[in-house]
């Protein structure tokens, strides 16, 4: 089912204004993640959707229907949140049931489907267990399988996993993507975690102060970002302010061409770690710089320069080559822009 939201809002009662007039419209069976630091208004739009917070202004639209003034329980949608939300005094069993109960759906139907629904997020066998007999994942998973359990439209993930380590939360992630294509059903995934954004979604939402930043594939929202802040949030950045001067940017050694940015305009230039290449040093080479630190990072060296000018650069190298650099050493360097901004 696709979603559409129209200049939707919410003011608390204190005035302060959780969500600014956010558009967006989301297709059939894409996985969107709602990506942005802590108070930027994700969990309230996914509230509004649901039903469980009422907007102060704007509509909500499901596959064309307008369901902002319908209760949550006929919207037809499944949520899961972080804290597991389980009902203690139930089984596993039971907890998936509760729905199918509620809509007084017959014995023989209910235990088919739970039974086809624990199977589906691999707890078969564990029918019998208490929420406090289970792991965290175990936990999150029977959560899943609740929210599923009516058949529903949409499903809403609000930080899912963020009650556990972060290996298992690897896991779970990659599975919870798997049974989302499986299902082909509509969801979206609420995260602070830029690296989590990016793996498990279609599409991704950025949030900032109740406003939207951006919307995009993982790979535009990384290579292509629109805003300066955008940058920063999904990936290391090296970023300089400066103005242009002769066609290129004012930063001494860094002089990267304008485009179509005019002469005088203030900028902020964005400079991924991975588009600065190391390579032997050359007295003939554009930028020279001298390695400050190094710091292995697993899949690869982190590597801090400082150029001409004082110009200090920060590189991601593969381990072969971070691994040989030593401190003070002189290396040549290629520097590519990602980004230049327009400061207003
Ligand atoms: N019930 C409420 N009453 C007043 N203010 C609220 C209420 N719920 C949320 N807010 C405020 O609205 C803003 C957005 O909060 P929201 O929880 O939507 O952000 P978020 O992006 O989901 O952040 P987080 O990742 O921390 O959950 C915050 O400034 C928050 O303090």
């Amino acid at each position: 089912m696709s979603i559409e939201v129209r200049n939707l809002s919410k003011s608390f009662v204190d005035g302060h204004m959780a969500v600014r007039g956010v558009s967006f419209e989301l297709g059939e069976g894409e996985m969107t993640a709602f990506l942005g630091p802590s108070g930027g208004g994700k969990t309230t739009i996914l509230r509004m959707i649901a039903g469980l917070e009422k907007p102060s202004g704007g509509e909500i639209y499901i596959s064309g229907q307008r369901v902002d003034h319908l209760p949550p329980q006929e919207r037809k949608i499944g949520v899961v949140f972080q804290n597991y939300a389980l009902f203690k005094h139930m089984n596993v069993f039971e907890n998936v049931a509760f729905g199918l109960r509620v809509q007084k759906q017959r014995p023989d139907v209910i235990q088919a489907r739970v039974r086809e629904l624990l199977r589906r997020v691999d707890l078969q066998g564990l029918e019998g267990r208490f929420p406090d007999q289970l792991s965290g994942g175990q936990r999150q998973r029977v959560a899943l399988a609740r929210a599923l359990a009516n058949e529903p439209r949409l499903l809403l993930l609000d930080e899912p996993f963020s009650a556990v380590d972060a290996q298992l939360r690897k896991e779970l992630r990659s599975w919870v993507r798997k049974l989302q294509q499986d299902l082909h059903i509509t969801s979206i995934f609420v995260t602070h975690d830029q690296q989590e954004a990016l793996e498990i979604a279609d599409r991704v939402v950025v949030f900032r102060q109740g406003q939207l930043e951006q919307i995009g594939t993982p790979e535009e929202i990384y290579d292509s970002p629109d805003t300066p802040f955008v940058a920063a949030f999904v990936g290391e950045v090296n970023r300089y302010r400066t103005v242009i001067k002769n066609g290129v940017t004012d930063l001494g050694v860094l002089q990267f061409p304008a485009g179509n940015v005019p002469e005088g305009q203030e900028v902020v230039v964005i400079v991924r770690p991975e588009n600065v290449e190391l390579m032997p040093w050359s007295a003939a080479a554009d930028i020279q710089g001298i390695v400050l630190a190094t710091t292995f990072l697993g899949e690869f060296y982190k590597v801090d320069l400082e150029l001409a000018d004082l110009v200090r650069i920060t590189a991601h190298v593969p381990k072969a080559l971070g691994g040989a650099l030593r401190e003070q050493e002189r290396v040549a360097l290629q520097i590519k822009a990602t980004k230049i901004f327009n400061v207003a």
